[in-house]
């Protein structure tokens, strides 16, 4: 995957998160989060189901509204910003569940992803997601509904790509995925990560996600519980409680 990053993106802090709160009517989905995440480094979140780990995507994606706290952007706070200009601001999420769209061919699929770009790169751009993915070049005027479950996530993610982001942001990027076919999906993160994207993870198979991350985060019921690097997550004698939700007595932060 070799669509470049947007080439005003610098190091330093990317996103920050303080006291973040969303909620649903009288559910509290996340209850007050603070995470910060560097250009080019890999976060991954992981944790039981109704954790609040989407609504957190979400909400840095501009789709859910933060009930309180603060969302910045390479400094610049996300309040008020149209979710078109979220994407200018360079944030990218591939959904759960991918969003496909089935009918539209793979190439007016990956047009979409161009939408917010204003630059004459794009047909380059192209190219170089159908030398990256043959199929997808192979398979450009049929319905993308018609590609298997791998090469529609590789669509997403090349999607994704073409608006150019500098953190991408991906929801169970291996959910339903054959072993094989979530090595590649992890190649092709490496890759992005390699080219000074930043990622951030939401993943059911935590193992996967912390072979790729530098820091991981795990979140239960609209917090974080256990913060650090992966190896000192998963040697947290709280882990396996955190992970699978079980209710804990002692859940500090490594
Ligand atoms: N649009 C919504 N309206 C009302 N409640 C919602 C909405 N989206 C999420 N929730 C609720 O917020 C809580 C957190 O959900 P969220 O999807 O963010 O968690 P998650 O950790 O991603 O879980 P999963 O892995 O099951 O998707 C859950 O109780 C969920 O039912």
């Amino acid at each position: 995957m070799t669509v470049r990053s947007d080439p005003t993106s610098q190091g330093g802090r990317l996103v920050e998160l303080g006291g973040l709160v969303i909620r649903y009517g009288a559910i509290a989905a996340v209850q007050g989060v603070d995470l910060a995440i560097d250009a080019g480094e890999a976060v991954a979140i992981v944790g039981p189901n109704g954790a609040g780990k989407t609504s957190l995507l979400s909400a840095i994606a501009g789709v859910a509204r933060p009930s309180a706290g603060s969302i910045r952007i390479a400094g610049k706070p996300l309040a008020g910003i149209a979710l078109s200009d979220v994407v200018r601001e360079g944030v990218a999420l591939v959904p759960e569940g991918r969003n496909i769209f089935g009918s539209l061919t793979v190439m007016e699929n990956l047009r979409l992803g161009t939408t917010p770009r204003r630059d004459a790169s794009v047909p380059a751009d192209i190219d170089r997601v159908f030398a990256d993915f043959p199929i997808l070049g192979e398979r450009r005027d049929q319905p993308a509904g018609q590609l298997s479950g791998g090469e529609q996530q590789m669509l997403a993610i090349a999607r994704a790509m073409l608006s150019r982001p500098r953190l991408l942001m991906l929801d169970e990027p291996s959910l339903g995925l054959a072993p094989n076919i979530v090595d590649k999906v992890y190649d092709i993160l490496r890759q992005i990560r390699g080219q000074g994207v930043s990622l951030l993870l939401v993943e059911q198979n935590a193992a996967r996600a912390f072979a790729l991350a530098d820091r991981a985060c795990v979140m239960s019921r609209g917090v974080f519980t256990l913060t650090g690097t992966p190896a000192e997550i998963e040697r947290h004698e709280a882990f396996d409680a955190a992970y699978f939700g079980v209710a804990m007595a002692k859940a500090g932060t490594a």
